[in-house]
């Protein structure tokens, strides 16, 4: 797993390191820039083969600073350097004013001017060096001219030139990804306003990656990143544990490596996700993993119900039971062969078809909304642990069994335990909480906003999306990005979320499985695995057909 740092987090590291006199922030500046450099000539190798021409863009901060470390180890390389100040250079922190002066020794740090800027000479990169973590308020106008995308066709051959962005692009804010504008300057739909639109070809961060790479507009602007080792240790080894809860204060990226340490792949046995499947061991009996019971609507809205019956039944569940109203059993036993099926009508009479043993509940996916299926979500969390499991049985509530509570999420927050799961998307997040949904369209982090959404529930709450939010009561968050190398964009298809719903009941329910945030932050990303490895043409059907392809892959 990979530690993000907000801003203050990086900045109490790079302080104490600072602090415990192993390492300077001249030190730690120098690293920064040797960093973006290295990352530039990887990425580009044509660039490292010849001497080029750079613009580089500094700002009034320490960004800036390493934007003048930049500058000189360029130059140092024979390339030849514009560098452009936005501020004063006597008002430089002290590194960068440092850097600022080390590098007039030789060269020119000219004012900000935007014509003069987009009139000089083609770059063949840019390099953005103008706000990093330090970014307060929306981009000045003249910043956002100049860091425009549109900014390039300045100059001959501009779809060539490339941007490195310094930590992020200009105006990003790395704790949450939004981009802060002034009150005034919404631009209309079909035109990105000022600042929304620096967009990188290239973003190099330092240490570890932040949350706002990841959320929201993160992956559009920084389009790739790298993270350059700066030499800070952090405690994230210990923190990050594979498998474990995360932790209360640190939000962690699922992914399978961990701490960025390289050789540790998906592909080897025992890693991370591997680790907290339950299925791993032979010698076990179907009831070991779990009795899953997965509840689908009435006659003719089925399908929902079934394809997330099919997925728990797919990610590890031991046994999986649709159970749906009589008057849709027909219609259900036309479709279902390795997955059983109960009729119920009463709610009250759950017991008829759920013994003792059923561990798991998932519901809501095609359910319909209304007092049977709120009877239904408070039937099933009002289970007591059963024979097999010391644990209460794990519930699951999407859709519309969480749209069933939306006049009224106290009722359903008196009752939920802290094996309960809510998976919402934006449209159900907003009906159960209506002031938070409006926080994170403001300025609050997705993942801060989560995190309260959970504890005023009082169980884990996963907020769907290309960016996908975990977090549980206690704080800890969980961040999964289906961005740069893990997009997935085939999975915005009708009943994607059904099948997620299913593949969390289906690992949850078995009594040897992980943490209830462990299990679903692990069928979140094999949701996306699904999804990457069936690609374009996906539908919501294929994704438990795709999953033993890709566990195999994970020498399961
Ligand atoms: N914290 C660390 O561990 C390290 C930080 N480094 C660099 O330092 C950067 C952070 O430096 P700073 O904290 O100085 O922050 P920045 O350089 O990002 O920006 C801070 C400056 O910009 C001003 N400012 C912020 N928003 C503005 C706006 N919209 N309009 C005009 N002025 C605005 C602030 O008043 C301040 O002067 C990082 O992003 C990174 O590039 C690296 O040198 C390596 C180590
Ligand atoms: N562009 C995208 N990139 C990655 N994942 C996506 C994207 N769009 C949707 N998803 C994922 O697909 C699923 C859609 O779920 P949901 O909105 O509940 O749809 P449905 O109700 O049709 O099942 C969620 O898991 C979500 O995270
Ligand atoms: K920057």
């Amino acid at each position: 797993m990979t530690e993000l740092l907000t801003a203050n987090q990086m900045r109490a590291l790079e302080s104490a390191a600072i602090e415990s006199g192993k390492v300077t922030g001249l030190e730690l500046m120098e690293r920064a820039g040797q960093g973006v450099v290295d990352a530039l000539c990887n990425n580009w190798p044509e660039l490292a083969e010849t001497a080029h021409r750079a613009l580089v863009l500094c700002g009034p901060g320490n960004n800036g600073g390493d934007g003048f470390v930049i500058a000189r180890l360029l130059a140092d390389r024979g390339w030849q350097v514009d560098v452009f100040l936005y501020g004063k250079a006597e008002k430089l922190p002290p590194d960068a004013r440092a850097n600022h002066d080390r590098w007039i020794e030789t060269g020119e740090a000219h004012q900000w001017d935007v014509d003069l800027i987009l009139s000089g000479a083609r770059p063949d990169v840019i390099v953005d060096a103008v706000f990093g973590i330090g970014l307060t308020r929306p981009l000045p106008g003249e910043v956002a001219r100049v860091l425009d995308h549109h900014a390039r066709e300045s100059w001959k051959n501009w779809m060539r030139i490339r941007k490195v962005a310094v930590d992020c692009p200009s105006g990003l804010n790395l704790d949450n990804g939004h981009v802060p504008l002034e009150p005034d300057m919404e631009a209309p739909a079909s035109e990105p306003p000022p600042g929304r639109s620096n967009i990188a070809d290239l973003t190099v961060t330092f240490h570890t990656p932040k949350p706002g790479h990841y959320l929201e507009l993160g992956p559009l602007m920084s389009r790739h990143l790298a993270v350059a080792d700066i030499g800070l240790r952090g405690d994230a080894m210990e923190r990050g544990i594979i498998g474990l809860p995360a932790d209360p204060e640190r939000a962690r990226l699922t992914e399978p490596k961990h701490f960025g340490a390289a050789g540790l792949t998906a592909l080897e046995p025992g890693t991370w996700p591997s680790s907290v499947l339950p299925k791993r061991r032979g010698g076990a009996h179907k009831y070991d993993f779990g009795h899953l019971i997965v509840f689908a609507g009435g006659v003719g809205r089925g399908g929902a119900g079934r394809m997330a019956a099919r997925a728990g039944l797919r990610a590890g569940a031991g046994l999986v039971t649709l159970v749906c109203p009589k008057a849709a059993l027909m219609e259900n036993a036309m479709q279902l062969n390795a997955v059983m099926l109960r009729g119920l009508d009463d709610p009250n009479l759950l017991g008829e078809v759920a013994d003792d043993r059923v561990s798991g509940f998932c519901l809501g996916p095609g359910l319909g909304v209304g007092t049977r299926t709120r009877a239904l979500v408070q039937a099933a969390l009002a289970r007591k642990a059963g024979e097999r499991d010391w644990r209460r049985p794990v519930v699951v509530l999407d859709a519309d069994a969480l749209t069933s509570f939306a006049d009224d999420p106290e009722t359903l927050f008196a009752e939920v335990h802290e094996r309960t799961i809510l998976t919402p998307h934006e449209g159900e997040f907003a009906r159960l909480f209506p002031d938070l949904a409006e926080a994170v369209r403001g300025a609050k982090s997705k993942i801060d906003v989560v995190r309260e959404a959970a504890a005023r529930a009082g169980c884990v709450v996963l907020l769907k999306g290309a960016d996908t939010v975990i977090t549980n009561p206690e704080g800890a968050a969980c961040l999964h990005a289906a961005a740069y190398d893990r997009a997935a964009p085939w999975l915005a298809t009708a009943g994607a979320g059904d099948v997620l719903a299913g593949m969390i009941a289906g690992l949850a329910a078995s009594p040897v499985s992980a943490d209830l945030i462990v299990a679903a932050e692990a069928a979140v990303w094999l949701h996306v695995e699904c999804a990457r490895s069936f690609g374009p043409g996906l539908i919501a059907e294929d994704l438990p057909e795709e999953l033993p392809k890709v566990l195999r892959a994970l020498s399961l």
